[in-house]
């Protein structure tokens, strides 16, 4: 089967089921073993969404209220992870092909050495607050009106390896919020204190009643240990167009187009004006609300509502394909809104593989590792492979 174009979407946190070893994994001290992300989303709310239930997300697992597609025109299965760690750099980085092994750096439970806080106090000339681990909508209520007053950095992170930084818009312009986290990046760096992300978590509002964190969140990640998909795709001359986070994730290795977001609707409005474009590559877009607006804050609602709209918008990307192109849906970890805690859940997610090619379809076997689709798509494309993964493309019919 031959492709010329490959639409990768990642609903980031949209799990479908406690994986293997989610018993290695916690949130709030319980283990990972009961999570489900879409299962209790639709266990507890009345999901619309028939063109997944037409592309076959039942057949994955079992979804209350949701019918499997006895006449599948698309492939579906589910892929555990095999990586140490269950945060977004983890699990996009096994998808292009790597492993990791050596967790990234936390700070949890300790929050961030003395000696770091001091050298990002010196460096950036102003004081530091909170650090601790906390729900940035939280620590913006907590420390916000104090920032406003004495523009001292509200510093955080949480089960991710992360170093956040709230700033306010009005107080700290956003140029210099992002050249503070570039300070912060780079002291990072030590390797004791490499953390995956820096992130500008810049908000706006007058008072804690009205805080609200706006789009210009900025993540500032490692590069990648090696090349990836990304890279193999890059060098054999292709498009590797990143919308979202996508390029922030990578940081911009191997990525030879990109583009923000600032919504889930943006994000699929972009790649269905890519649908309409001339490519040759792939297409890779991060929807990020669905973590950080629903799953982080379990508001299972919202999280429910914002899977409508995403299935809403669904259709007239399908309609702009052309007959030589694969969309790919997938996630990266869960984010169980049910689930104790506010961190991601070590979780299967779901592969939906739909093209107007196809003549048949149905359930693949159970992948093993997120690298089989990196690995899938360099089959395609016929450029080199990372080490990790397996192709599927021959299970395509
Ligand atoms: O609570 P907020 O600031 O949304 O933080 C969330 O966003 C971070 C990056 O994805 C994660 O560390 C997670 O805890
Ligand atoms: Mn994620
Ligand atoms: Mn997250």
């Amino acid at each position: 089967m031959k492709f010329k174009r490959v639409f990768l979407i990642v609903m980031d946190s949209l799990g479908i089921g406690a994986s293997p070893d989610a018993n290695n994994y916690f949130n709030a001290g319980v283990p990972d073993v009961n999570a489900n992300t879409f299962g209790h989303i639709a266990e507890r709310m009345d999901l619309k969404i028939p063109t997944l239930e037409k592309l076959g997300i039942a057949n994955i697992a079992p979804l209350r209220g949701i019918n499997p597609n006895p006449k599948l025109a698309s492939y579906v299965t589910k892929i555990s992870e095999q990586s140490l760690g269950k945060d977004t750099m983890t699990g996009h980085w096994e998808m292009m092909g790597l492993y990791i092994t050596k967790p990234f750096q936390t700070f949890t439970d300790t929050g961030f050495p003395v000696e770091l806080i001091k050298e990002l106090e010196e460096k950036t000339g102003r004081r530091v607050v909170g650090n601790i681990s906390a729900s940035g909508t939280e620590i913006i209520k907590d420390f916000g009106e104090h920032h406003m007053k004495t523009g001292d950095l509200i510093v955080y992170t949480s089960a991710d390896s992360v170093l956040q930084i709230a700033m306010h818009e009005e107080i700290i312009p956003i140029k210099e919020q992002y050249r503070i986290c570039e300070i912060a990046r780079e002291i990072t760096m030590k390797p004791e204190w490499k953390v995956g992300r820096v992130i500008a978590r810049p908000f706006l509002g007058s008072n804690k009643d009205n805080f609200k964190r706006t789009s210009n969140r900025h993540d500032y990640a490692l590069k990648p240990s090696d090349k990836t998909t990304l890279n193999f795709l890059d060098e054999a001359g292709f498009d590797v167009i990143a919308l979202g986070k996508i390029n922030d994730i990578f940081d911009g290795y191997g990525i030879n187009k990109f583009s923000k977001t600032v919504s889930n609707a943006d994000g699929m409005k972009q790649i269905t004006e890519w649908a309409e474009k001339e490519f040759r590559g792939l297409c890779f877009l991060n929807l990020v609300d669905f973590d950080a607006l629903f799953g982080h804050r379990r508001d299972v609602e919202g999280y429910g509502k914002a899977i409508e709209e995403f299935d809403s918008q669904l259709p007239l990307l399908m309609e702009k394909l052309n007959e030589d192109d694969l969309l790919l849906i997938t996630a990266d970890h869960g984010n169980d809104p049910t689930y104790a805690g506010t961190d991601h859940t070590r979780e299967y997610v779901p592969l939906i593989a739909f093209s107007k090619q196809f003549k048949s379809g149905g359930n693949l076997p159970v992948l093993k590792t997120f690298s089989d689709i990196g690995y899938t798509i360099n089959k395609i494309f016929n450029t080199e492979k990372p080490k990790f993964g397996k192709s599927f493309l021959n299970d395509l019919k």
